[in-house]
């Protein structure tokens, strides 16, 4: 209890933050407001008023704390509490089947794959201590990344603190930062009346982005983030993992299909590959995994990748060139 706030004060506070978080949490994360921004405005602009008055009300999990003050130096480099893997690819159904017959030989009867859209941003790994956010990095090489932190925290889409009422003491989450298609546009044009270099792809743009000293710059773009992966959670499969991420309040891709065999697995794919271009986001595969946690840990890695995951990559697209324009107009 602090001292010198008066105790209506700090009531009024918290209230205000647990009202901030939640409808930030159904803005950004169920993409259902549940009040009008200006309402959201009007009340995140008390909040800020309060803690600017009385400073020790601040904590760092408050929804005023995503965007840093100050630009970072540069960036610390950090080793991963449990190492980022690489994913094997397949670039065709028959390499996908090859694949999952092995799996098939292995396991038994038993076997259920998962399909996740493979989001194409960039990888990322956020721990959570008693369910606050106290760090973020980049993938790096797997094994260690950059510590970005301020930048992450300016996603809404990542929870500074963890709903639900039983919280892991430790948490490592990973998940895939993105930047919409119409963002990457409307970033670009930004950079071209500015005259700057232009961002090649939405995965590169959000790549350039996480790696801004800066946060006021990430805070300025409309990054979103995916997780796909939970440790130390109490799930036994990966379905179950990516509900119990949703249950924590992070926004888990819904485009996700629990497979008994290899057919609906195929099936999946070809979907998503007719599909995909329906979603406001880019996507350069399905990442299909193994989905109980048991048969994950029974067929184990190689030196390089899980044996219980593969990314099936979708045919790269011609993309139309000036070259190609020409020679038609010609
Ligand atoms: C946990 C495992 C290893 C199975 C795993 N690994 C992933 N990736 C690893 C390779 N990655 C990588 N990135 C850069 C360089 C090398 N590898 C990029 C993430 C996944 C990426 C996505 C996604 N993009 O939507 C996803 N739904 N599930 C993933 N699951």
């Amino acid at each position: 209890m602090s001292t010198t706030v008066p105790p209506e004060i700090e009531e009024h506070t918290r209230t205000l933050r647990a009202l901030l978080h939640r409808w930030g949490y159904a803005y950004y994360v169920l993409d259902a407001p549940e009040v009008s921004d200006a309402i959201y405005d009007q009340h995140y602009r008390e909040l800020v008023d309060l803690e600017s008055r009385y400073p020790e009300l601040v904590s760092p999990d408050s929804p005023t704390r995503r965007v840093g003050e100050r630009p970072a130096s540069a960036f610390v480099s950090v080793t991963h509490r449990v190492p980022m893997f690489s994913l094997e690819n397949a670039f065709s159904q028959a390499e996908l089947e090859k694949w999952g017959e092995r799996l098939l030989r292995a396991i038994g009867p038993g076997l259920e794959f998962i399909c996740e859209l493979k989001i194409d941003g960039s990888a990322t790994a956020l721990s959570y201590e008693d369910g606050v956010l106290v760090r973020g990095a980049t993938r790096g090489d797997g094994v260690e990344g950059e510590e970005i932190t301020q930048n992450l925290r300016t996603i809404r889409a990542i929870p500074l603190k963890l709903l639900g009422g039983e919280v892991p003491a430790v948490l490592e989450v990973r998940g895939e930062a993105f930047i919409p298609r119409d963002e990457f546009e409307r970033i670009n044009q930004e950079r071209q009346a500015a005259g700057e270099k232009l961002f090649a792809n939405p995965r590169n743009a959000c790549a350039g982005t996480l790696r801004q000293l800066d946060s006021r710059v990430v805070a300025s773009r409309r990054l979103g983030f995916f997780a796909y992966t939970a440790h130390y959670g109490r799930a036994e499969s990966q379905w179950e993992a990516l509900a119990e991420l949703e249950s924590h309040g992070f926004r888990v891709n819904p485009h996700r299909s629990l497979c008994r065999d290899l057919a609906e697995v195929r099936t999946f794919c070809e979907h998503w590959e007719n599909h995909r271009h329906e979603l406001p986001y880019d996507t350069d595969g399905v990442v299909v995994k193994v989905n109980a946690f048991d048969h994950q840990r029974e067929v184990g890695f190689t030196s390089k990748f899980p044996r219980w995951a593969i990314a099936f990559k979708y045919p790269a697209e011609e993309k139309s060139t000036v070259v190609e324009a020409i020679a038609v107009q010609v």
